[in-house]
């Protein structure tokens, strides 16, 4: 079987992977621009260019694509098209949708991103730019002005927004909502470079994921809805040491003080970005265990914000109602410290918010019925819908705790959203 190697700061999996041309969802043939040839006008194609970058596109070749106005320095290259994209008619979309997950690196997105997938029922494939029939999700790595050696040589971070062309995201992201196809510029996590761009085109739900969906405010005015995972900083920790030191060969003392160099810009920059997220979801240490080190157990709060149109909260037994649950023993089996959850109205930055908080874990999935059934607002399309997307990620980070249930419950209010926007149904796998 052919395999074209893919570069990628992808979110669906490998930083470099690779991908077998039967992955490529659908096109007449998969091609990149010629960096050249980019400009007002039409583009012309190299198909051993495509397989070079391995970039999968649906293009066609008479598409007519205008240099982005304001793509500057390593970003000349990037353009958006003229004209309503062909893949618009051809798989029926009314108008794509336009979802951001905000976190910093390493926070859970790609891991949350696999379970919305798997709630559209949609199969991404593994390329730089994740995508499958129905979903897009495009990483804003790509969107950084400067590649690392120049990060380095200008003395910024990557969260700065003065290293990220919002100019060019707002466009691009804009293009997409009206149906227009782009050529994204691609930020390579391998090399550090910017490498050609690739051509993305409209999908019926376009994710965009990274660092600053919700900072620029005509990008956040493009969201249909927002997600912001708020970790703190000991799991923040936790989960990078696991990661980077297990899957990426980093040292602890390398990962700390990563970390710790990007604090005074991740304070800056991409954490006031959750006052304007639809929903938060913050993840904390246990509050069950005093003094916890190992910071395995969590607290997860999904912090709602009232008044987003056509969303209902999710809640606990009874609507506006304060209160602390410690489920049944029997009905529910948690190993030690147990589980507790919480429901009720709180403000956050001032705002009127609702809030469900899951204290501690759960041993077996299937049980989790008992709980989905005493909550409201879930936005299931039957009867145990969340306990079955537990079950059928059970393999998944966070499964048996808060992160897993409630990403699960995020997903379905995407789907809800995106059903609202587009008078369209989606039907849930059953099994
Ligand atoms: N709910 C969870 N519980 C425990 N570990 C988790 C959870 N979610 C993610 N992780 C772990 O945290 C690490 C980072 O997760 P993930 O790759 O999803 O984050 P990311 O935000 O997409 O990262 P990046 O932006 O760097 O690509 C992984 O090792 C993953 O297994
Ligand atoms: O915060 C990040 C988001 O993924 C990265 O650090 C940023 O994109 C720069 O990437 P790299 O470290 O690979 O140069």
């Amino acid at each position: 079987m052919e395999q074209a190697a893919f570069v990628c700061g992808g979110v669906f999996g490998a930083r470099r992977s690779t991908l077998s041309t039967s992955d490529v969802v659908s096109s007449r043939s998969a091609f990149v621009a010629r960096r050249s040839n980019v400009g007002v006008g039409k583009f012309s194609f190299q198909a051993s260019q495509a397989k070079r970058s391995g970039v999968i596109v649906m293009a066609t070749e008479t598409d007519t694509m205008v240099k982005a106005d304001s793509a500057t320095g390593m970003h000349t290259a990037a353009a958006v098209s003229a004209e309503i994209s062909k893949a618009m008619a051809a798989k029926g979309i009314d108008r794509p949708v336009i979802i951001g997950v905000a976190a910093d690196s390493g926070c859970g997105k790609s891991t949350f991103l696999r379970r919305v997938a798997d709630i559209f029922g949609t199969k991404l494939t593994k390329a730089h730019t994740p995508q499958g029939e129905f979903l897009t999700v495009i990483c804003l790595d790509d969107f950084h002005t400067h590649d690392r050696m120049g990060r380095r040589e200008a003395g910024v971070t990557a969260l700065d927004p003065a290293a990220n062309n919002f100019d060019l995201m707002y466009e691009q992201v804009k293009a997409l909502k009206e149906g227009k196809s782009v050529m994204k510029p691609i930020y390579n996590h391998e090399t550090g470079e910017i490498d050609p761009p690739e051509l993305v085109e409209p999908n019926h739900l376009v994710v965009i994921e990274g660092l600053h969906p919700i900072y620029d405010e005509r990008v956040r005015e493009l969201l249909d809805f927002s997600v912001y995972l708020d970790l703190a900083d000991e799991v923040k920790i936790a989960w990078k040491i696991q990661r980077d030191m297990a899957e990426r060969g980093h040292t602890l003392e390398a990962i700390l003080a990563s970390i710790e160099s990007r604090k005074p810009d991740f304070a800056a920059y991409i954490d006031p970005q959750k006052k304007h997220a639809d929903v938060v979801m913050e993840i904390l240490p246990t509050e069950l265990i005093p003094d916890d080190d190992e910071k395995k157990v969590l607290r997860v709060r999904l912090i709602q914000n009232e008044g987003i149109e056509g969303y209902e909260p999710v809640f606990l037994f009874d609507e506006g109602s304060t209160m602390e649950w410690i489920p049944c023993g029997k009905k529910l089996a948690c190993s030690y410290p147990g589980i507790k959850f919480r429901s009720g109205p709180d403000t956050y930055y001032d705002k009127s918010v609702d809030v469900v908080d899951c204290d501690g874990g759960f041993e077996k999935l299937d049980e989790m019925i008992y709980v989905e059934s005493h909550m409201n607002n879930t936005s299931t399309k039957f009867y145990g819908e969340v306990t079955q997307q537990l079950l059928k990620n059970s393999s998944a980070p966070g499964s048996k705790n808060g992160t897993g249930l409630f990403q699960v419950i995020m997903a379905l209010k995407m789907r809800e959203a995106y059903e609202r926007i587009t008078g369209r149904s989606i039907t849930p796998a059953l099994s």
